[in-house]
């Protein structure tokens, strides 16, 4: 066993993080889609100060946080080095900065699971304590201006059930999908007079897909009417959702199981009360994309600079 797989064998972070008991007896561990092993790297020599890790589905998006928290932890590269990405594969896309760990999840549950798993065994492997997750991302609103950001209370499936459901062994493993009540005060609190957007607390719909699982009546297929989908929108908005994504319900289940204090925070690209196309122009959603960034920003700043003093 190496040494920073024994850390796990007393759970010496004194947190829940990975707790699969078979991890004890493997002699090393490869975490594959990162190209990373605990054999190959010393894990806690690269990753040991991580506090936060920050998530979002696209690696160029991550890149531009990475930069930003560079930025604005005002931390600076040594001399002509540049950030860069620490996975050798093209599956995920992961930036360290100070004590924020940025990594692309992809689209969609399978995708941000596989990372989540790999992501909370690389910090355990390094020994990392009081870890924060942020989600930050992309999502349709309802009955909310496009560009408001939303902070997510609880996420809920498609029957509004605060569970996620995964299948293993040909059954199903339920586990709740609330989120830190606190913490999404603390990211409300985040913002500020001067912001250009709203932003609300809410209840986020996750789904598996964009298209029908969003009822949407501009995929290339469709059984119901528009007036099926209005009424099912119009139920979401009256049991108070008020975002549509794709991974906070697997995201939620996994941090409660790993013990991990994490936050969603995602911009709204369109009303899904007057729309399913999102029409806005390219630059537009670019800076709609970086109100997430900002308030997590925030956050991070407000408790890293705490903890410094
Ligand atoms: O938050 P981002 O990464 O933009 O992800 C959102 O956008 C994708 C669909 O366009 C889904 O993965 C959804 O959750
Ligand atoms: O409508 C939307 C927009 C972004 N992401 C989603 O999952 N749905």
């Amino acid at each position: 066993m190496e040494a920073s797989q024994e850390g796990m064998a007393n759970n010496s972070s004194g947190s829940a993080m990975a707790t699969n008991p078979h991890l004890l007896q493997m002699e090393e561990d490869v975490l594959y889609h990162f190209g990373l092993s605990t054999k190959k790297n010393n894990l806690q020599a690269m990753f040991g100060e991580v506090k936060f890790v920050c998530t979002g589905g696209s690696s160029a998006r991550m890149e531009v946080f990475a930069k930003f928290m560079l930025e604005e932890l005002h931390m600076h590269l040594p001399a002509g080095m540049a950030l860069c990405n620490i996975c050798s594969t093209d599956r995920y896309a992961m930036y360290k900065v100070g004590p924020v760990l940025v990594v692309s999840h992809g689209m969609g549950m399978p995708s941000i699971s596989i990372m989540l798993h790999e992501v909370i065994k690389l910090l355990e492997y390094a020994q990392c304590k009081d870890l924060t997750f942020f989600r930050i991302g992309t999502c349709g609103g309802l009955g909310l201006k496009p560009g408001s950001v939303v902070v997510t209370e609880t996420a809920v499936d498609y029957k509004f059930e605060p569970v996620f459901e995964l299948q293993a062994l040909g059954k199903i493993i339920s586990t709740p999908t609330n989120l830190n009540k606190d913490l999404a005060q603390d990211l409300l609190s985040c913002s500020d007079q001067s912001d250009e957007f709203d932003i609300v607390v809410g209840n986020t719909m996750c789904t598996n897909d964009f298209y029908e699982g969003q009822g949407r009546l501009d995929g290339a297929f469709c059984d119901y009417t528009e007036q099926d989908k209005m009424n099912y929108l119009h139920e979401l908005y009256n049991v108070g959702i008020r975002n549509i994504e794709m991974e906070s319900l697997c995201f939620a289940s996994m941090m409660n199981r790993a013990g991990i204090k994490a936050g969603v925070v995602c911009v709204t690209i369109l009303d899904r009360l007057k729309g399913d196309q999102v029409v806005t122009p390219k630059e537009e959603l670019r800076r709609w994309e970086e109100r997430p960034q900002t308030v997590v920003a925030r956050y991070i700043k407000g408790t890293f600079e705490k903890k410094l003093k």
